[in-house]
């Protein structure tokens, strides 16, 4: 399993620049390459990557996606003079030339192919390429909005024809559409674009018909184009979270890539002049680390946008540090989308549902039916989503904007150490190489350490000193995890429940305000949640009698399909959403006996919240079987995902399940939500 992360920079791409007047151009300046890898000195993020050459792009690859017409009017800008350049300049919306334009727009592609290599060779298992000028704008035969080559679209055309792949996923996070991309791949399947992009009802600019969510894809790519308008400004880190979780990651995990591309544009960020949203730097650790739980961890992000230097610096910092593994900083701001985000969420995926398995089981409806969609454009209002916070991005806030960052990032926290994950003997650690992940293997507790520390306020849980013994490996586990020794850990037992009962009860004894656990099987002892200090979500095959689903306890009837994983849904439209509207400061995954779950939704489950809690993980392991311990501590390793086998669509009635404990906790959770008909 490959390791490390690429970081591709090259001070060459900063000889691009603006020689003439341009209000609309002279925001794209070459201090955003320059400051960006400067603020990754700055955090000794440089020295952790494996740092990979730029290469010029060759003219063949950019034939690729280009015409010839195209490539031989952007070099022949090379040897004109300034008001040569302005006037071909004049042929393109918003693009300008430099003598050294071509030059660097060659080695934007190369960069971008050159991650491509290094990633499917195995060289490294992710990275990073700081590029101008960027490319999603441009198309094949113009080049567009600050763009002149298509530099992720070539990536990809390059990644089909020289590793034969036939399924690679881009993401455009930019707050552009990138119109360019879509055009080249909106007939191909096996290319899934997805953009989200500021739009306001075709009011901001490319403002096009094409870009919005009823735009799927033509012919044979019908599916394939997804669109998600943001039709106010102001959207924050809870709408783009939410996008993720209710549009993106179902049809990505269902597309199953064999590579991840990211149109990396950190203009959706917060103090951007383009972008006017309210997302902060660490939302794109979160994205990123979605993103690495697909395609065995296979991700390229390379640079579009970004126009306030200091957020796109600390943005670019957020996402390399989260493709070095380290733990997630916790997310800031209220859990809860706007609701003009989820009307775009709805019709997004309403729009979809003929296309994709898991939307043809899940209820969806337009907001409005599309012969409204001219009411739509009437009632807009142009307020921004969220009045308050969006003042902070007003245009002559620009100093407003530096001293918020250097606020916000001052109070971000850095969990420590970098993931690592503890485990007492387990049988299997015998032998290194079944573990392909490192595990800090810790001493149990002693005897006598144990039982005072039990008596004095588990007594009640523990019956006779027999269950004593056990309860040592998961209270040692825990305390390394709770004094920040270790990130996570797994601990055996013979008695799930009674070890977490005594786990929650020692973390809440030691100060934990909200404890996430997920029981994974049959268990009787359910500690109370009342005081909202515990969340249990409950997943286990037969009704549990007496027991309905409450905000803080939920029960959730889950028996796997036989031939395949269809508890992605479950992982990615509630459990995900509910656990980030809690926000937990632990988490504990308890697998008891009877699991109803396979491997891989254990491990999906682990993959996709560990980006929580500072990804402070205790697994407590009843059931034995040596492949649940290796993929749970893989994944608590942060090793990428094992593949997840065939992705079957849930019954209908697991769905109706879902829908049902949606619809009777989305007041609560309020990431649940993804639809305004539900009366909101
Ligand atoms: C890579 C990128 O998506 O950030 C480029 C954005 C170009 C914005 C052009 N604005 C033109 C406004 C015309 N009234
Ligand atoms: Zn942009």
């Amino acid at each position: 399993m490959a390791s490390g992360t690429a970081l591709i920079y090259d001070e060459a791409m900063t000889r691009h620049k603006l020689l003439w007047n341009d209000p609309i151009c002279d925001i794209e300046v070459p201090e955003r390459l320059s400051a960006s890898y400067e603020q990754l000195q700055c955090y000794h993020l440089v020295e952790r990557c494996i740092p990979v050459p730029a290469r010029e792009g060759s003219e063949e690859e950019i034939l690729l996606v280009h015409s010839s017409e195209h490539l031989e009017a952007a070099k022949s800008t090379q040897a004109m003079n300034e008001e040569e350049l302005k006037r071909i300049s004049g042929n393109y919306d918003s693009f300008f030339f430099h003598p050294n334009t071509y030059h660097c727009a060659r080695l934007a592609v190369g960069a971008a192919l050159q991650l491509v290599d290094s990633v499917m060779s195995g060289k490294v298992c992710n990275g990073m390429a700081l590029v101008r000028p960027p490319g999603h704008h441009s198309q094949r035969n113009a080049a567009n909005g600050f763009c002149l080559f298509n530099n992720v679209a070539i990536a990809a055309e390059y990644a089909k024809l020289k590793y034969g792949l036939q399924r690679i996923l881009i993401v455009d996070w930019d707050v552009h559409h990138g119109q360019g991309t879509q055009y080249i791949f909106e007939e191909d399947p096996s290319v899934l674009y997805f953009s989200w992009h500021r739009y306001e009802h075709q009011e901001f600019w490319p403002s096009l018909k094409e870009s919005d969510y009823d735009a799927v894809g033509l012919g044979k790519g019908k599916g394939f184009n997804i669109n998600l308008p943001w039709n106010k400004v102001g959207m924050g880190n809870s709408d783009y979270l939410a996008a993720f979780f209710h549009v993106l990651l179902p049809m990505a995990f269902e597309f199953d890539p064999e590579l991840v591309l990211v149109s990396s544009g950190y203009d959706s960020g917060i103090g951007d002049p383009e972008g006017q949203m309210n997302a902060t730097p660490e939302v794109f650790a979160h994205l990123t680390h979605f993103l690495m739980q697909l395609a065995h961890g296979k991700l390229c992000v390379i640079l579009e946008g970004g126009y306030h230097l200091r957020s796109l610096s600390e943005s670019v910092c957020m996402t390399v540090r989260t493709l070095l593994r380290d733990p997630l900083p916790q997310v800031t701001g209220e859990m809860a989308p706007c609701l003009s985000a989820i009307e775009s969420i709805q019709n997004v995926r309403a729009a979809h549902k003929p296309y994709w398995k898991w939307l043809t089981y899940e209820d969806t409806s337009f907001l409005h039916n599309l012969s409204t969609k001219s009411d739509l454009v009437k009632t807009a209002d142009t307020n921004p989503c969220r009045d308050d916070e969006a003042k902070i991005t007003d245009s002559n806030g620009t100093d407003r904007i530096e001293r918020f960052l250097e606020l916000h990032m001052k109070n971000i926290v850095f969990p420590v150490p970098p993931i690592k994950t503890a485990t007492t003997e387990l049988k299997a650690s015998a032998d290194p190489n079944t573990f392909p992940v490192h595990l800090h293997v810790v001493k149990e507790m002693d005897k006598n350490e144990l039982e005072a520390l039990v008596s004095d306020f588990h007594a009640d849980l523990v019956e006779a000193n027999k269950t004593l013994l056990f309860l040592g490996s998961t209270l040692t586990i825990l305390d390394k995890i709770l004094k920040k020794e270790v990130c996570s850990g797994i601990a055996e037992s013979p008695a799930a429940s009674a070890s977490v009962a005594v786990a929650l009860r020692h973390s809440l004894h030691f100060g934990f305000q909200r404890v996430l656990c997920i029981f994974v099987g049959d268990t009787d002892i359910m500690p109370s949640t009342e005081d909202g200090k515990i969340l249990i979500i409950h997943v286990c095959k037969k009704e549990q009698t007496g027991k309905s689903s409450s905000k803080h306890y939920v029960v959730l009837n889950w028996k796997e399909d036989a031939d395949g994983n269809d508890f992605f849904s479950a992982v990615l439209g509630f459990i995900l959403p509910v656990a980030y509207s809690y926000q937990p400061n632990l988490i504990i995954i308890a697998v008891g006996a009877n699991r109803s779950l396979g491997i891989s939704g254990i491990s999906l489950i682990i993959g996709l919240l560990q980006g929580l809690a500072e990804s402070r993980i205790l697994a407590v392991i009843e059931d034995t079987d040596i492949n649940l311990m290796q993929s749970v501590a893989k994944a608590l390793a942060g090793a990428s995902m094992p593949h997840f086998g065939v992705h079957v669509p849930p019954t209908q009635e697991k769905v109706n399940q879902i829908k049902k404990l949606r619809n009777q906790l989305q007041q609560d959770w309020k990431m649940l939500q993804c639809s305004v008909n539900d009366g909101i």
